[in-house]
């Protein structure tokens, strides 16, 4: 048993990198532009960079003076013997390592403050830019995993700004510094150092390859991850009632292991990196005690201080390398991460197509659908639609579930631009107006009104932000909210969170009637509640939209006959199309399948 547990964490899956090797190769150009941009990053903060770059100069050079002149010391003064000068010279080391420190220090300093300057202005960037982009976008994707590219990516990309631009810069300094200085002192030496370096590149090219893919990867997982843990946790309601428990529980197992297993491949092929050039680092210190040895021996022009340098040169100069391909693997990783912000933020803004649209200072409410197509991908799903709603009017869309009734919605409010035909408000054409002007106008009471975590009358605010409290409370009063909020403990200044937990359902509905109220839209979108509420509060419900609904266009998603009797027009959606369109008694008179529909209804009731 025991035995079985310590090999455990070695029998992982194989990762096949074939297909990531191919992906990384296509996107190789894609890394290249992305090092560029996060340099542009790194150049709005000139000044500090100069800084860095400079303390980086400065330690390297002291860096490289010190076993130099440790060096010096045993030559003149150890073997020799001599005491003269030994002092001074002692007292120059402490001074040069004290610097060296302190430049250290200080180009961390400043590193540490232009990383966090980047990523505040990135997490700043990706966020403005989630809200200037269409519903579409987050319709197709994952909110968990978009999440994911606020918080992980972008720590992932300051992780690096931290470390590998210093790394980077020392590195190639320290690499050419100590080049410079060997050759003055012995080439041959020189020659013996660099011996182990083909082997070393061809192990860190064998290792960084495979890294690399493997990264782009691990980050990937991590964000399926978070998506999936985003959509249990929010979804906790559905999951309980359904039982879905250990099946949601199996779904995270199956991402949690994948994860495990493409961060231990990437940290495990990661980690021979510093026993490779540990082992070099032996091999090469050998090769210079050994022939630089026999070359003091044989009086070749070396000297025992020579051969200290060399020494420390030789664990100097891997150690930069080491670092060159360490960094290397974490910049691959940190670019992963900025790649995924910089496809966020690359994505089209909502308003991109609207060079020529228009505000509207106000509307009538005035919507002439003619021949109207549209679909989310290629398939259509509104064919042919076409219908009026005149000022004040109200429309009331049935049919079944995925007939469409959202997607005109959809249509109305903008959210997505319809295909074909022509579909137009107080006769100007839908894509000519803007977007934000034409929402501005228009009041959403939905089936699950989304509160947010606020008092009651923030929440109500939130339709109008410059409304008064007086505003506020008279909102409510038409909504019908009134009574109930003031018998809160808290009343108006009650604390809701993001599900609203601890009113009803039917209270979250009076709270969003409240909140189109206090916005006074021309255009309404009403989506009934399907949910089981009490006949009192949806009387309540009733009442207040009937007042809501006054004098402005309202288009309702209806998903009970009985609640739309009385709107002006009724349409009956069958895929995508419009069946039936009348008012209530016209719909009866023609015995069709809203009849059908009615009886059918009126007999369940
Ligand atoms: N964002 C989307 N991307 C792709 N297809 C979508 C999208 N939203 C809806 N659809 C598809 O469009 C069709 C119509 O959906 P829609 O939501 O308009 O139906 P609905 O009548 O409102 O249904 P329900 O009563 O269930 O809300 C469905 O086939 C649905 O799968």
């Amino acid at each position: 048993m025991l035995i079985k547990e310590l090999i455990r964490p070695f029998q992982y899956e194989k990762i096949d990198l074939t297909s990531a090797e191919t992906q990384n190769k296509k996107r190789a150009k894609d890394t290249r532009g992305t090092i560029k941009r996060i340099w542009t990053y790194l150049t709005a903060e000139k000044a500090k960079l100069f800084l860095v770059i400079l303390m980086v100069l400065i330690s390297t050079v002291l860096g490289l003076l010190g076993p130099y002149l440790i060096g010096r010391a045993i030559d003149l003064y150890i073997v020799t013997e001599t005491n003269t000068g030994l002092k001074s010279l002692l007292i120059w080391l402490v001074f040069i390592y004290l610097s060296h420190s302190l430049s250290i220090f200080l180009q961390n300093f400043w590193m540490v403050g232009i990383a966090q300057n980047i990523v505040y202005r990135l997490r700043e960037q990706i966020f403005h830019q989630f809200h200037r982009l269409p519903i579409s976008y987050f319709d197709k994707r994952q909110h968990g995993e978009l999440m994911s590219r606020v918080t992980n990516d972008i720590d992932n990309v300051n992780n690096t700004l931290n470390q590998s631009v210093i790394q980077i810069f020392s590195s190639v300094l320290t690499l050419v510094g100590t080049i410079v200085v060997m050759l003055s002192l012995s080439p041959i030496l020189t020659v013996v150092t660099m011996t182990t370096i083909p082997i070393l590149i061809l192990a860190m090219r064998w290792i960084t390859k495979r890294t690399g893919p493997l990264y782009k990867m691990q980050q990937k997982d991590l964000g399926e991850l978070n998506g999936f843990v985003e959509e249990s946790v929010s979804g906790q309601h559905v999951i309980k009632t359904y039982s879905q428990e250990d099946r949601v529980i199996q779904g995270f197992d199956e991402r949690n292991k994948k994860l495990q297993n493409t961060g231990f491949w990437a940290l495990t092929i990661a980690g021979f990196i510093p026993k490779v050039m540990n082992m070099l680092n032996y091999v090469s210190f050998s090769l210079i005690a050994f022939i630089g040895g026999i070359l003091y021996i044989y009086d070749f022009g070396v000297t025992v201080g020579v051969i200290v340098i060399f020494a420390e040169y030789a664990r100097q100069f891997t150690r930069p390398l080491n670092e060159l391909s360490n960094q290397f693997n974490i910049l691959l990783s940190a670019v992963a991460g900025a790649e995924r912000v910089f496809l966020v933020l690359d994505e089209e803004q909502e308003e991109s197509d609207e060079n020529d649209a228009t505000d509207i200072t106000e509307t009538n409410g005035h919507f002439v659908f003619c021949d109207v197509s549209f679909g989310y991908e290629k398939e259509l799903i509104l064919q042919g639609i076409s219908f009026e709603a005149k000022p004040g009017e109200s429309v009331a869309f049935v049919g079944h579930t995925g007939a469409g009734k959202s997607t005109i919605i959809n249509l109305i409010a903008r959210f997505y631009n319809y295909d074909k035909g022509n579909l137009t408000l107080d006769g100007i054409d839908m894509k000519q107006i803007t977007r934000s002007s034409l929402r501005s106008h228009m009041g959403f009471v939905l089936q699950d009104a989304i509160l947010f975590h606020d008092t009651i009358r923030e929440n109500i605010r939130y339709g109008k932000l410059a409304a008064t409290d007086e505003e506020v409370i008279q909102a409510a009063k038409d909504a019908n909210a009134h009574d109930f909020i003031m018998r809160l403990p808290n009343g108006y200044d009650t604390v809701l969170d993001q599900s609203g937990s601890g009113i009803s359902q039917g209270q979250k509905q009076l709270l969003a009637i409240a909140r189109a109220f206090i916005s006074k839209p021309s255009i309404l979108v009403l989506d009934e509640a399907t949910s089981n509420i009490d006949t009192i509060t949806e009387l309540k419900i009733q009442q207040a939209l009937e007042r809501l609904m006054e004098g402005r266009t309202s288009f309702i998603i209806a998903h009970r006959l009985n609640t739309i009797q009385q709107a002006d027009k009724i349409i009956l959606l069958e895929n995508g199309k419009i069946k039936e369109q009348g008012n209530h008694k016209e719909l009866l008179a023609q015995k069709g399948d809203y009849y059908n529909l009615h009886q059918q209804q009126a007999q369940e009731a």
